[in-house]
């Protein structure tokens, strides 16, 4: 009996163009600037130093922001690169440049499913501050109180079996009673390998290849519970 619902976020509850064509570029428009107004900054600092020690290489400053602007060119979750863009976006969002995108059917569906008793829980690539802040900030208000609890790549990353072994026992259940929904077939693999019940989202512009995983078009598709 699934007792928990963990979901992705891109390509799932929400849309791969609002990651891709607003936050991306958001980020990366901001990034050198914020990292010389903010690079004295203890947590901005240690994310830098983390940040540079991935980015092999980087002799100075303006090296180090060229290889970051790469890594979101190219879609690298690289955490400490997560975590500056979660604290750019921070900015956008009180500014109201942008608000976080939801699909109607996923924020209608995680209410009902908190309401039901369900625990709801995030993991992305996204730092947790930033699932905070989209979720946060939706058309649909916001949702950030029918979540448990959130998940980044400081437990690991997505497509690798562990992370999902981690966070189910930072939950509490085993990981047959956890269904995990996510737009990607490696993801799904991993919590799969790692006992999880898993469903594939297959939202404008996902195509898959989804394996074996059962396919839906968006979150009235999932079942967990009769209803
Ligand atoms: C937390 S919103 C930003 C999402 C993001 O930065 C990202 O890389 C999307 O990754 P996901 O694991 O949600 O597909
Ligand atoms: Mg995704």
């Amino acid at each position: 009996m699934i007792k928990a619902i963990l979901t992705d976020i891109e390509g799932t509850t929400s849309s791969l163009s609002f990651v891709k064509d607003v936050l991306f570029p958001y980020a990366a428009e901001r990034l050198p600037d914020f990292v010389r107004a903010h690079r004295d900054d203890p947590q901005v600092a240690q994310l830098l130093e983390d940040a540079r020690a991935v980015a092999d290489g980087a002799g100075d400053e303006d090296a180090l922001i060229a290889a970051m602007l790469d890594w979101i060119a190219t879609d690298r979750k690289i955490t400490p690169l997560k975590a500056l863009q979660g604290l750019i976006w921070e900015e956008g969002y009180a500014r109201g440049a942008f608000r976080g995108h939801i699909y109607e059917d996923a924020a209608r569906r995680l209410r009902d499913w908190h309401g039901a008793g369900l625990r709801l829980y995030v993991y992305s690539s996204g730092s947790v501050h930033a699932q905070k802040l989209l979720f946060g900030h939706t058309d649909y208000g916001d949702l950030t109180p029918v979540f448990a609890g959130f998940f980044d790549t400081r437990i690991g990353g997505k497509r690798e079996p562990e992370s999902y072994r981690a966070i189910a026992a930072e939950i509490g259940l085993p990981p047959g009673e956890i269904l995990f929904l996510s737009d990607i077939r490696e993801e799904l693999d991993a919590a799969q390998d790692a006992g999880m019940e898993t469903i594939a989202l297959r939202r404008e512009g996902v195509t898959g290849p989804f394996g074996e995983h059962p396919v839906v078009d968006d979150f009235d598709g999932v079942r967990p519970i009769e209803d």
